[in-house]
C-alpha cells in the first residue's frame, strides 16, 4: 500500500502571519502517520523550515537558470527547503498556457533537483460530457510523466477541473473510475506503477473526505481552499489517517 499523502494547495493565498495555521496543524497531527504537504507561495517556504511538515513549490520553470525573469528553478526550490512541487496544475495549464510537454520537463528537473513532481491531470466539464475523460487522462498522462518516474520521485494528482473551487465533486463512482484507469496506465508503463500515490482534488473537504478516501487507488488528497485553515485541513488529515 503506498504511504498515503495529505497535501495542501495554498495557491496565490498565504502572507507570514498565515503561518500560525500551520502551528495550529503541528499541535494537532505533529505525529500523524500520514505524510503531510503544504505547498505555500514561494514567498513563505524559508520561513516554513521549522514545520515537521513537507513543503512543496507550486511551479517551477524546466531549465536549471538562467534569464527566466519571475520564474524559479526546482533547484531554487529546493534550496529554500522544498522537497515536492506541484506540476502541471490546471490553473497553470490554463492561465499560463502549460503543454503536456512543459510539464514533463518540469516534473524532469525537479527529479534532477531531487524534488519529487506532484503531477496534476484532470479533465475540464466538456471533455467529461462528451465522454472523453479517459482519453485526456490517458495523453495527460503519457505527455506529462517522464519516463524516469517512479513510485520515490512521482504522485500523480487526479483533479477533474470543473470540481475545483466549485464544491462540485464526482460521485464515488466517477472517481473510482479514474483513478483505477490511472492505476491500470502506471502499471502497465511503470515497474513500481502499483506503488505510486494517487491523489484525488477538487473540493475535498472534512465533509466529504472520508467518502472519498474510501474509494480504491485513492492515496489521499491534494486540497485547495480547505488547506488554508488548520480547523479545515485537520478534519481531513483525520479521515485520512482513520481510512
Ligand atoms: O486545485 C485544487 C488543489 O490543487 C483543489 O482546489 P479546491 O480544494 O479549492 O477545490
Amino acid at each position: 500500500m503506498p504511504r498515503k499523502l495529505a497535501a495542501g494547495n495554498w495557491k496565490m493565498n498565504g502572507l507570514r502571519a498565515s503561518l500560525i495555521e500551520l502551528k495550529h496543524l503541528e499541535d494537532k497531527h505533529g505525529d500523524a502517520d500520514v505524510d503531510i504537504l503544504i505547498c505555500p507561495p514561494a514567498t513563505l517556504i524559508g520561513a516554513c523550515e521549522d514545520t515537521p511538515f513537507d513543503i512543496g513549490g507550486q511551479d517551477c520553470h524546466m531549465g536549471e537558470s538562467g534569464a527566466h525573469t519571475g520564474d524559479l528553478s526546482a533547484e531554487m526550490l529546493a534550496d529554500a527547503g522544498a522537497s515536492y512541487v506541484l506540476t502541471g496544475h490546471s490553473e497553470r495549464r490554463t492561465d499560463h498556457h502549460e503543454t503536456d510537454e512543459m510539464i514533463a520537463a518540469k516534473s524532469q528537473a525537479s527529479y534532477d533537483a531531487g524534488l519529487i513532481a506532484v503531477i496534476c491531470i484532470g479533465e475540464t466539464l466538456a471533455e467529461r460530457e462528451a465522454e472523453t475523460t479517459l482519453a485526456v487522462i490517458d495523453r495527460q498522462l503519457a505527455g506529462s510523466v517522464p519516463d524516469g518516474a517512479d513510485h520515490e520521485n512521482t504522485v500523480i494528482a487526479y483533479e477533474p477541473v470543473w470540481a475545483i473551487g466549485t464544491g462540485k465533486v464526482p460521485t464515488t463512482a466517477q472517481i473510482a473510475e479514474v483513478h483505477a484507469h490511472i492505476r491500470s496506465r502506471l502499471t502497465a508503463r511503470f515497474a513500481d506503477g502499483a506503488h505510486m500515490r494517487i491523489l484525488y482534488g477538487g473540493s475535498v473537504k472534512g465533509s466529504n473526505a472520508a467518502e472519498i478516501f474510501s474509494v480504491a487507488n485513492v492515496d489521499g488528497a491534494l486540497v485547495g481552499g480547505a488547506s488554508l485553515k488548520a480547523a479545515d485541513f485537520s478534519p481531513i488529515i483525520t479521515a485520512l489517517e482513520n481510512a
